[in-house]
């Protein structure tokens, strides 16, 4: 990753720690998101990548360290304040309300996560369906829609409070290599538009073609943070990551 200085950074880590117990899940991560960047990130199944996303999001509090956002110190925030603020997220496994129609799921998100008064949520949420090619579907109700839909409307979700940092979890998972490139179109034009974005995911092949650079977690550690060709052929990632197969 390019040398990044503060004005450039929307996000900044700073030896952050979480520990569950004896375990120390993250022990002491820096990293810098430069704006408007897509990072990927990898690591082996339990090494901590989503609650790396929950600590960022405020979901848990850390141990120790510092999260800088914008500039500011969002170590202490809520994670109501946070999303307000412009930290939105996707789920790994995506929960929309299944009775709720498609455009009731993120008018709610662009209400409660966004804090936008009815009537610009309404429009926004009209847009984000727009933006992610689910509007024919806005009157659907959520439990009936295909996997790639149901992406598409997790991904609509996390639009709905107009993130500038985008935080997505495993979203290409379980999709095949055409459902995988529809969306990597759509995640494509949402950092056109200016949202950064970190993505934690083990399709590869959708980080190879999207991420500006990838970063590894392992051991509570990040391991190795650089160009999507120059990680994905390290041989220590290879050795803890890709030795799992691809
Ligand atoms: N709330 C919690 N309490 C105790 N341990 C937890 C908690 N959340 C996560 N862990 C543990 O922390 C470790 C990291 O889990 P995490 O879900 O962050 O990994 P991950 O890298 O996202 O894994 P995967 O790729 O399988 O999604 C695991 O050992 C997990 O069991």
């Amino acid at each position: 990753m390019p040398d990044v200085n503060q004005s450039q950074a929307i996000l900044e880590l700073s030896n952050l720690q979480k520990h569950f117990g004896a375990l120390r899940v993250l022990d002491g991560i820096n990293l810098t998101v430069p704006k408007g960047s897509i990072l990927g990130m990898i690591g082996p199944n339990g090494a901590g990548k989503t609650t790396l996303f929950n600590v960022i999001a405020g979901v848990l509090p850390v141990n120790g360290g510092a999260i800088r956002f914008q500039g500011k110190d969002i170590t202490k925030v809520s994670v109501w304040n946070r999303s307000r603020q412009g930290i939105g997220r996707t789920y790994q496994i995506p929960k929309p309300f299944s009775n709720m129609s498609v455009f009731e799921n993120v008018l709610a998100a662009a209400l409660h996560g966004g804090g936008l008064a009815m009537g610009d949520a309404s429009f926004h949420a009209e847009e984000v369906l727009e933006q992610v090619n689910l509007a024919h579907r806005s009157e659907t109700q959520a439990g009936e829609l295909s996997l790639l839909d149901l992406k598409r409307l997790e991904l609509a979700k996390a639009l709905g409070s107009a993130p500038r940092l985008l935080l997505l979890d495993e979203i290409a998972g379980g999709l095949t290599d055409a459902e995988c490139d529809t969306l990597l179109q759509i995640i494509s034009d949402v950092s056109s538009r200016g949202t950064t974005i970190v993505w934690i995911e083990h399709v590869l092949r959708a980080l190879r073609r999207a991420a500006d650079s990838i970063v590894v977690l392992y051991g509570g550690k990040l391991i190795a943070n650089g160009s999507p060709d120059a990680v994905l052929a390290d041989k220590a990632v290879k050795d803890v990551y890709l030795g799992a197969g691809e």
